[in-house]
């Protein structure tokens, strides 16, 4: 296929979109409970047997009251007992089923999560705060688990055990029933109206602490450097406003809470005295006797408690919304391979061409390559929002490739697209003579060791981090990555060394054992290619030195590419492409590009090698 009918065939990049949030409401709770239904049915079906037990209590109090002869009635006394004692047991169930299928519900949907997050594609995750997708996963699931633990079932058995009492109570006496029944609905009401405004004041309550999780995680991610500064109290004071955010949101949160719950404790004690003061007019009027009016309060009393929790359940659901909408505003993102990748004339992206040993042929192939990041369009002129602009390469097979020039010419960038973090906006990207958006992401990578730019290591031993790519190396071979980059002498203890810790993202190792560890990783790897951004920044003369004779000698074997600022790690490489402002500006050898090139000459100059 020629160059121009992939660029045709191949759908533009579309930036992922990150549709707005919409509060979340029923509708996505009960999508979302789905898989749970048949435990919360069995919930249900415990808290109604609980309700119809507890709703036999009044009748037998009532009878016992009005049949009463001056013994004691030990019979109804020991039913009573029972009674109560299995709609406890029945009580005890539902929770137990609810707190069980809420635990299931928190880890299931916390793993769809980590999942999820750890494939979106790379543009998104730079674009949002670590912390905010952190308390994602951990704060807002507790949250909405108690739609599941505590609220919907728990709403539902309320309601039976509040229609319930109302038939008995219609049976017991029309005229009482009337005048609760039109107090309860507006009681109801009013509880509803003010707990759906939790709803999006929960939701402010857990942006903000999301906002207060990326402001720790940003500022311990940056310690030093804040320590270095003397911006400890600025930084600290951030963090603190954004815990202030978080206390004026949950102070609404509160205030409507207590609202609530305040509203409706008064209205039933006030239903209860305006009923207690009618019953007994009529008691007096002869249309009731005290046993029965003893029932109706006690049916009265069996509502009050769901009732009072109504108020506390609506706004406890208002804030569990709140924090589903901020889950399932994350997971309506696109993660990495759902990603468009090619036209619809392509059914699924292919596995990656096997390797070809065919020295010379390019294996990576820019073709009028140009690049824009998604995030970068705004307050920008045409010609800044361009991080590449009109770039054709050929890299090839066997060869080292470097890549040299200023700060920001889009040498990193070059390497995101040949890894496919982002897809160019424009021209394609071939490898083997493939348009890479055909190909799976995982295919592509295996092909290719890369180590970025201040590789971070991660917490764990010296061993995890060899393995990261390639779980089965013996520590042998590990031994062997540590030696070539310099990080193990003979001396060393080999399984000691793999043992050791790294510390949180490395920080327990020197910047350039790090980079050295980094290097052993992809040594270890032993792919194809191999990518190396800036990885002797950090390191003396002799360790530069050792890496360099390593890559040299890997010459043929692999096809390497390098970036470098310092130019004495690339001079002996086979070809040097200098890039400036996101274009290729010349390509050639040291020798060549000293004669031909004013941009590498000042370079060169610069560091005292012409
Ligand atoms: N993740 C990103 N999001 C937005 N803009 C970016 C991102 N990474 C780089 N850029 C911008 O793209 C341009 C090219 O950056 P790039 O990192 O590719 O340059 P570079 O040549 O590798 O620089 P250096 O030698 O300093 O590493 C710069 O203007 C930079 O600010």
């Amino acid at each position: 296929m020629t160059t121009a009918a992939v660029q045709q065939a191949v759908a533009p990049e579309v930036p992922p979109a990150e549709p707005a949030p919409q509060v979340a409401g029923f509708r996505q709770a009960f999508a979302l409970l789905r898989p749970y239904r048949s435990s919360m049915i069995l919930a249900f079906l415990f808290g109604t047997a609980a309700a119809a037990l507890a709703a036999l209590q009044p009748l037998l109090v009532s009878s016992t009251v009005d049949g009463f002869a001056g013994e004691i009635p030990y019979s109804a006394i020991l039913l009573l007992f029972v009674l109560l004692a299995s709609s406890a047991m029945l009580n005890g169930l539902e929770q137990y089923v609810l707190q069980r299928s809420g635990e299931r519900f928190a880890f299931d949907t916390r793993k769809r999560l980590i999942q999820h997050v750890y494939r979106l594609p790379i543009g998104v995750l730079e674009r949002r705060e670590r912390g905010d997708i952190i308390s994602r996963i951990t704060t807002d699931v507790s949250q909405t688990r108690a739609i599941l633990s505590s609220g919907l079932v728990e709403l539902a058995t309320s309601l039976i055990t509040v229609l319930v009492s109302l038939v008995m109570m219609a049976l017991i006496d029309a005229v009482l029933l009337v005048l609760a029944a039109l107090a309860i609905c507006m009681v109801i009401v009013a509880i509803y109206l003010i707990g759906r405004r939790t709803r999006p004041a929960g939701l402010r309550a857990q942006n903000a602490v999301g906002d207060l999780a990326a402001a720790v995680s940003r500022s311990l991610g940056a310690i030093r450097t804040i320590r270095a500064t003397v911006s400890t109290t600025r930084e600290a004071d951030s963090a603190v406003r954004q815990a202030q955010a978080a206390l004026e949101a949950g102070f609404v949160v509160a205030r409507l809470r207590a609202v609530v719950q305040t509203f409706s404790g008064v209205a039933v004690q006030l239903l209860l005295i305006a009923v207690v003061a009618a019953g007994a007019i009529r008691v007096a009027a002869g249309s009731l006797t005290v046993g029965q009016l003893s029932a109706f309060i006690m049916y009265l009393l069996l509502m009050a408690t769901p009732i009072t929790m109504f108020g506390s359940l609506v706004s406890l659901l208002g804030e569990a919304f709140g924090a589903l909408t901020r889950i399932l505003a994350i997971q309506s993102v696109a993660p990495e391979s759902e990603l468009p990748d090619v036209a619809s004339d392509v059914a699924s992206p292919s596995t990656a061409p096997p390797v070809r040993n065919t020295p010379g042929a390019p294996f990576f192939a820019l073709r009028n390559i140009s690049f824009r990041y998604p995030q970068r369009t705004e307050n920008r002129t045409e010609d800044e929002v361009w991080a590449l602009r009109n770039v054709t390469l050929d890299f090839l097979q066997g060869r080292t490739t470097a890549l040299v020039g200023p700060s920001g010419a889009g040498k990193s960038t070059l390497f995101a697209l040949l890894e496919r973090f982002y897809d160019a906006t424009e021209g394609a990207v071939l490898f083997r003579g493939e348009d890479v958006r055909r190909l799976s992401r995982d295919d592509l990578r295996r092909q290719i060791s890369y180590v970025e730019q201040d590789a971070p290591a991660l917490s764990g031993t010296v061993r995890d981090n060899l393995l990261l790519g390639l779980h089965t190396a013996s520590d042998a071979q590990c031994a062997d990555a540590l030696r070539r980059v310099n990080l193990l002498s003979s001396a060393d203890t080999a399984a000691d060394f793999l043992d050791a810790q790294v510390g949180e993202v490395g920080t327990l190792l020197s910047g350039g054992e790090r980079q050295r560890l980094a290097i052993a990783r992809a040594f270890l790897a032993d792919a194809p290619i191999l990518l190396l951004d800036e990885v002797t920044s950090n390191l003396d003369s002799n360790n530069e030195r050792v890496i360099q004779d390593v890559i040299r000698a890997k010459n043929g074997a692999q096809s390497i590419i390098v970036i470098a600022h310092r130019l004495s790690t690339v001079v002996a490489a086979d070809s040097i492409i200098v890039m400036e402002e996101g274009k290729v500006v010349a390509q050639g050898t040291h020798s060549e590009l000293l004669a031909i090139s004013p941009l590498y000459r000042e370079l060169a100059h610069n560091q005292l090698l012409d």
